[in-house]
């Protein structure tokens, strides 16, 4: 189901927040997966050009929660690709944000979610169990904090620390 909001009507209400609790992600993300629009809680990963955590989470039940990973924006290698895309489709995600590198267009496009990252890089990463789950972490400069609401649809991706309506 496809949810009932839009990026552009949550801005217009709180484009004069000033308590940082709503934040709007810069306008640098692509679309990969199959859903343009989802939202849901965050959970959050902090990694670098190691992808064992995005793995470990997206082989657990999502819940309809977002999986936010802070790559480091590197540009250097995939952390998420059409395997992970399955599974976190399977195991009930709402979708993935990735400050950093997808691969397997083909394939993402197919999994049934929301998939957003800066690019597409053919190379995997080396998995070294390195990183750090349900952490405060900076995507693009902005905040994003374990079980903060994140919006995304055609427009952008807005994050706040309450549910909006
Ligand atoms: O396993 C990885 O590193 C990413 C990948 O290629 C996939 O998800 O299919």
């Amino acid at each position: 189901m496809t949810p009932d909001f839009t990026t552009c009507d949550f801005c217009d209400t709180h484009k004069n927040n000033t308590d940082g609790t709503f934040r709007v992600l810069p306008p640098v993300f692509k679309d990969y997966g199959k859903r343009l629009k989802f939202a849901g809680r965050a959970v959050t990963i902090k990694c670098f050009e190691d992808n064992s955590l995005v793995k470990a989470a997206l082989d657990t039940p999502g819940e309809g929660r977002v999986l936010v990973v802070d790559g480091g924006a590197s540009l250097r290698r995939a952390l998420v690709g059409g395997n992970l895309g399955a599974a976190g489709a399977k195991n009930g995600w709402a979708g993935i944000v990735v400050d950093g590198c997808v691969r397997d267009s083909a394939e993402l496009a197919l999994c049934d979610l929301g998939i957003r990252a800066l690019a597409l890089m053919p190379l995997p990463t080396e998995k070294r169990n390195e990183g750090q789950r349900d952490v405060v972490v900076q995507i693009q400069g902005v905040t994003v904090r374990p079980g903060d609401w994140l919006y995304a649809d055609e427009d952008g991706i807005v994050v706040s620390a309450t549910a909006l309506t």
